[in-house]
């Protein structure tokens, strides 16, 4: 694993690694003028001379300040035409020096309103500093920046975001660009910055690994998925060239009611897309015309149904014929004790929607007693709202440590849907515990809105259940699947618009999209 372009961290830890460098004799300064080179040449690429001349330097008085006024000093020299605000009247040492060879440069330090004709904005106001709401000219700072229609960069963080929490402190600034510098901070793979941050980029400045090791140690709890690395090392499934139907998994999709059908026929488009060897799908009786009619290489089981046309219990099944069971999508709460009956199968399980409803209906004395002790892999697939119905103790607990402790409570692998989607899964060396930091999370960091229609999750689960039937552990299968799922929908959205990524589509397009996928790939 490449810990520098994998590891989150906070602004502590970040702190504690630049301490040791600091110690081990790079001195400050160089590290300033190396990472502010780094920038200058990344703004060179993305904002060439022609038409971003005029440019506007925002300079707080932190070592993010300063990074901003050497980026300003080296524009200058490249003949852009280089304005600097600084809000603030005192800065620290370094920052003040930069400022002071700045001015002797002949750099202009100009009022707010002056920076209103620039082409672009360089903000270095806050890094991962920032300690208390920003307030006075900070903050007019911010708004009248977030008003004009001039592209911002934003160094580090935009500033007013927490680097922990991602949170906007007061207020802060919503940046076009945001390169982050280093490591990745927490904050930045939030749902809650994600609107601040417009394309997310780190520049790396070379940290010696056993610096990052040093401070996270063997159980750093947070990662990043990297979208071109898991992709490449896991699609598309290689096969034997003498494989057998069976070989390549069978999947058991349980789903779908009179209400809900669509979410059955959604599901097995999902798995269909992931190349499994055999697929059955169990649907209340009168809808097996229905998905015989739009997956003919399915095996339909018709079960019986409540008044209401959901599944009221399942047939006699050999659990055994199946390597995956996936349940949920579209079952409705009218369903019978499936979700019960499946539990007690010795099948990897996932489950969503309203089998998660149904698992919530059990109780928590009772999931956390029966999930623990399941002997297959279990995998959750809630958003936020199924999280909180199925661990309502953790409603009011900040997203990933909730994640993290109902991994610890049920030892299953969590897959909390969203903008940001995070995936935890028990640990795999250590013995199961009940402490929280047992296990790690990974968090999807380029999705689109475009998936925030009905029916997109349906389609997910489908393709974590043909993973999980391809033999893939519950934690590889949530991550690939999750991966695949947004940078298809990423790279339908360059076609068709956010508006044209229906879940049909979504499906249909999941196996074109690993034609060439890594030209597909579309940058933040
Ligand atoms: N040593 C270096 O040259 C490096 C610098 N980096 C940069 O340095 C930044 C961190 O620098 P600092 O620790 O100096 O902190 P920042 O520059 O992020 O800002 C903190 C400064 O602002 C003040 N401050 C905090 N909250 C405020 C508020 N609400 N209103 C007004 N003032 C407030 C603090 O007292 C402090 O002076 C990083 O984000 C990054 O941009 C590092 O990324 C790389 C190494
Ligand atoms: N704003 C968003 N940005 C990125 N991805 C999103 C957003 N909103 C939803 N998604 C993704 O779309 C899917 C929605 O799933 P879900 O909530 O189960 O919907 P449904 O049950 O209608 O299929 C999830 O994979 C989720 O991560
Ligand atoms: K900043």
């Amino acid at each position: 694993m490449n810990l520098a372009s994998q590891a989150i961290v906070t602004a502590s830890q970040m702190q504690a690694i630049e301490t040791l460098i600091f110690q081990a004799g790079m001195p400050v300064a160089s590290l300033m003028e190396k990472v502010a080179l780094k920038i200058t040449q990344r703004l060179t690429e993305l904002y060439p001379p022609e038409p971003y001349k005029r440019i506007g330097i925002l300079a707080g008085s932190g070592h993010n300040g300063g990074d901003a006024l050497v980026v300003a000093r080296e524009l200058h020299h490249q003949g852009r035409q280089v304005k600097i605000y600084q809000p603030f009247t005192k800065s620290k040492p370094l920052t003040r020096v930069h400022g002071c060879y700045a001015q002797s440069l002949g750099i202009p330090f100009v009022a707010l309103a002056d920076l209103g004709d620039c082409d672009l904005l360089v903000d270095g106001l806050f890094g991962f500093g920032l300690d208390r709401d920003v307030i006075g000219d900070g903050a007019i700072a911010i708004d009248t920046i977030n008003s004009w229609q001039i592209p911002v960069l934003s160094i580090d963080l935009p500033s007013g975001i927490h680097s922990d929490r991602g949170n906007a402190m007061g207020t802060a600034i919503r940046a076009t660009h945001t390169l982050c510098l280093g490591l990745w901070k927490r904050g930045l793979l939030s749902e809650a910055a994600s609107p601040y941050i417009g394309n997310l980029e780190r520049i790396g400045f070379d940290i010696p690994e056993k610096s990052i090791q040093e401070i996270l140690g063997d159980r750093h709890p947070l990662w990043r998925i990297d979208p071109l690395e898991v992709i490449s090392d896991r699609l598309p499934i290689a096969r034997s060239a003498i494989a057998h139907k069976y070989d390549i998994g069978h999947l058991l999709l349980v789903v779908g009611s009179e209400r809900y059908g669509g979410a059955a026929i959604l599901a097995a488009l999902g798995a269909k897309a992931t190349g499994v060897g055999m697929l059955s799908i169990a649907v209340p009786h009168s809808l097996k015309p229905l998905m015989l009619a739009q997956v003919p290489d399915a095996l339909v089981i018709g079960c019986t149904e409540t008044p209401s046309g959901a599944i009221a219990s399942l047939p006699d099944l050999d659990w055994q014929k199946y390597q995956a069971i996936a349940c949920g999508c579209g079952l409705s709460l009218d369903a019978g004790q499936i979700v019960e009956q499946l539990i007690n199968s010795e099948q990897p399980l996932l489950l969503d929607a309203d089998g998660l409803n149904m698992l919530a209906a059990m109780g928590k004395v009772r999931i956390n007693q029966q999930l623990p002790n399941r002997n297959s892999a279990t995998v959750l697939t809630p958003h936020w709202g199924e999280f909180c119905r199925l661990f309502p103790d953790l409603r009011e607990v900040e997203r990933l440590a909730a994640l993290q402790i109902a991994v610890s409570q049920t030892q299953s692998t969590i897959l909390l849907k969203g903008a940001r989607t995070a995936i935890a899964s028990p640990s795999d060396t250590m013995p199961r515990s009940n402490f929280p930091a047992d296990s790690q999370v990974w968090i999807n960091p380029e999705s689109t809105a475009a998936l925030a229609r009905g029916g997109s999750g349906d389609v997910l689960a489908g393709m974590i259940g043909g993973l999980l039937a391809q033999g893939m552990t519950a934690k590889d299968a949530a991550i690939v699947a999750t991966l695949w799922h947004s940078q298809t929908a990423r790279w339908l959205v360059r076609q068709r618009t956010e508006m044209g990524v229906d879940p049909v589509t979504l499906a249909q397009n999941l196996l074109p999209f690993l034609q060439d996928y890594p030209s597909k790939i579309v940058k933040t």
